[in-house]
């Protein structure tokens, strides 16, 4: 279903289980199922949903359909259809297929970045640059996202220190991305970190200050984008079913459960412009593309409260 006008909205939830989720499992979810599962995202009232990496497919098969999916997405109107690309040959292919949105991986913790992107941190802001120069010479209108992932500590170096954080990400706003984001890879973060580093982060690259990106992996998901709210970040990433983590990080385990973060939100009178039973209905085709993946997700388990109603 078609978007004419996004709802009014106080929280934009950004979905990235077609990336996130399907990186994380074993099995490739036939294309036909993404798009039917995409489409129930979309009629639920997700407005932006990363829907495809552009990485070799010997190294993620799960993605090897990402043009076919980005062609199906941007058909819905009013959504912002995003790709996570490493290098500026997987941005060639995602700008091909139609993306409105980039979002690049760049990891504060050289370990990781090595193991994830085979580059130190400052060789993926060149990488960052290089992509954006492309970028504004054949498609200036789609924006373009550098992820800080690890920012909160991380499964191979440890400690990642906060400046290193902040740094990076001013360094890539500097290279031309339009947000840069943190992102709890390993699900280290909590919420008093996050507080700290949200609020070094916009106040170091103000309006430019992008997602919060949380794994569950310790069960602080929640308290941390709450935190993050508390901060004035208003982009969230999350994952239906909590399905999620990289898989060159170590103990990485699932993203914020979407349906959980909606509940939140609603049930402060927070809007969210997605409709709970919706959301909780665009599990049906996941599972059916999925057979024997677990889901996870509190409120699907338990069920909204008796007549819930979002305060307004
Ligand atoms: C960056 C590379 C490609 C370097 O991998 P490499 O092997 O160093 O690449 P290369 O430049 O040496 O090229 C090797 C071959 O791959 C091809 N190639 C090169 N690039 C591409 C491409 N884009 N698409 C398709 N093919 C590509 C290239 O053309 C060449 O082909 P050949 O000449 O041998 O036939 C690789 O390491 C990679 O793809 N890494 C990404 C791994 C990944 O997807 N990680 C998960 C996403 S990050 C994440 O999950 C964290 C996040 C975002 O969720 C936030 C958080 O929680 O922190």
């Amino acid at each position: 279903m078609a978007h004419d006008a996004p709802n009014p909205t106080d929280v934009l939830i950004s979905e990235v289980g077609p990336r996130d989720g399907l990186q994380s499992v074993k099995a490739t979810m036939p294309t036909a199922d993404k798009l039917r599962w995409i489409d129930a995202l979309v009629a639920a009232g997700l407005r932006e949903i990363e829907v495809a990496s552009f990485v070799p497919a010997r190294l993620l098969p799960q993605m090897a359909d990402a043009a076919e999916v980005v062609a199906h997405a941007v058909r819905h109107a009013g959504v912002t259809v995003m790709a996570l690309v490493p290098n500026l040959r997987g941005a060639e292919a995602a700008l091909r297929a139609g993306v409105h949105k980039l979002t690049m991986p760049v990891s504060a913790s050289r370990a990781h970045s090595l193991a994830n992107v085979r580059k130190t941190p400052e060789d993926m802001v060149e990488e960052v640059r290089a992509i954006a120069q492309l970028r504004d010479a054949i498609a200036p209108g789609v924006k373009l996202e550098a992820g800080i992932s690890t920012a909160f500590g991380c499964t191979l170096q440890g400690l990642v220190p906060e400046d290193d954080v902040i740094r990076l990400a001013a360094m890539c706003v500097a290279a031309g991305a339009d947000e840069s984001g943190l992102s709890d890879t390993v699900g280290y973060a909590n919420p008093a970190q996050v507080r700290r580093l949200f609020r070094r982060l916009r106040s170091e690259i103000g309006s430019h200050a992008g997602a919060a990106h949380m794994h569950n992996t310790r069960g602080l998901g929640l308290a941390n984008c709450l935190a993050a709210w508390d901060e004035g970040v208003r982009t969230f990433d999350s994952s239906l079913g909590g399905l999620g983590g990289c898989p060159y990080a170590p103990g990485a385990s699932g993203n914020v459960v979407t349906e959980d973060l909606v509940f939140m939100f609603e049930a402060m009178g927070v809007r969210t412009g997605i409709s709970l039973e919706n959301i909780i209905a665009a599990r049906t085709p996941l599972a059916a593309g999925l057979p024997g993946e677990p889901l996870y997700g509190m409120t699907p388990d338990a069920g909204l409260p008796k007549g819930f109603t979002p305060p307004r």
